[in-house]
């Protein structure tokens, strides 16, 4: 852990810069900049398809933007050494290869890593899947339990950023809760965490930040706190007051 940390404090982070995608006539993200910092968690928030996983996918280069950028630690995540080193991504936990058990998918992104086989018991350990659930295959595995695979896969490389599409999708609320707790400590150890949601509750229990995107627009950007600062309105009253305009 102590040897990451310098890496962390030089500024992990992504940027995203004028991003924008258009399949057709249609723009489905629309000049959107953000940051996630370092030491944060930066709440990526709207409603089933406002653009976010595009978004996500194009920091991660699955899909091309159409034009603007997106780094990662300063670097097109295509130009990274080893991407799963520095950023951890889990943009759909359903499509993982159902016909390998758990550690089997774990193992092999280990080996394609270069990472310790021993690191697939300690990402294990932190995400609670026991090793039966570890011999078992994937397609015998809940929502929930593939999230947490997925979340496993993410940290196997040690990473410094995180990027997470939907973690809490099919995990039970003893489930959100550890995610929650996971995903603070990770960035309280230095590390940047983006995370996409659309559960409003969710993100104003463990962001810092918030990126509030609607039809492919970023409507709002600042601090949780400052968020909810103007009287004693939720952050679900400010949601949508801000998303219906
Ligand atoms: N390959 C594609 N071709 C055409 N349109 C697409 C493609 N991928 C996404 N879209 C459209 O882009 C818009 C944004 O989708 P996106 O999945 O990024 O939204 P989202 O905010 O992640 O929503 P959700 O929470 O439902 O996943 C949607 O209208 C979607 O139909």
């Amino acid at each position: 852990m102590g040897a990451r940390l310098p890496q962390r404090e030089a500024g992990a982070m992504i940027t995203v810069s004028n991003l924008t995608k258009n399949y057709g006539p249609t723009t489905v993200v629309d000049d959107v900049t953000f940051r996630a910092a370092p030491g944060r968690v930066t709440g990526f928030l709207g409603a089933n398809g406002a653009g976010k996983s595009t978004t996500m996918r194009m920091v991660c280069g699955m899909t091309a933007p159409t034009s603007g950028s997106a780094l990662v630690h300063g670097q097109r995540f295509r130009d990274l050494p080893n991407p799963g080193r520095q950023i951890g991504v889990l943009l759909d936990a359903g499509a993982q290869h159902m016909g390998r058990t758990g550690r089997e998918t774990l193992t092999l992104s280990a080996l394609q890593m270069g990472v310790p086989r021993r690191r697939v018991d300690e990402v294990l350990d932190l995400v609670q899947l026991d090793r039966k659930a570890a011999r078992k295959r994937v397609g015998a595995y809940s929502l929930g339990m593939r999230q947490r695979l997925g979340i496993a896969n993410a940290l196997l490389g040690s990473p410094t950023a995180l990027m997470l599409d939907e973690p809490a999708n099919g995990l039970d609320p003893s489930g959100i809760r550890w995610m929650r707790q996971l995903l603070r400590s990770f960035a309280d150890d230095g590390g940047t965490v983006l995370l996409s949601s659309h559960l409003l509750h969710e993100v104003e229990l463990v962001a810092d930040d918030l990126v509030v995107i609607a039809e492919g627009r970023i409507v709002a950007r600042g601090e949780v706190a400052e968020f909810t600062a103007s009287g004693a309105r939720s952050l679900e009253d400010v949601f949508f007051s801000i998303t219906a305009a």
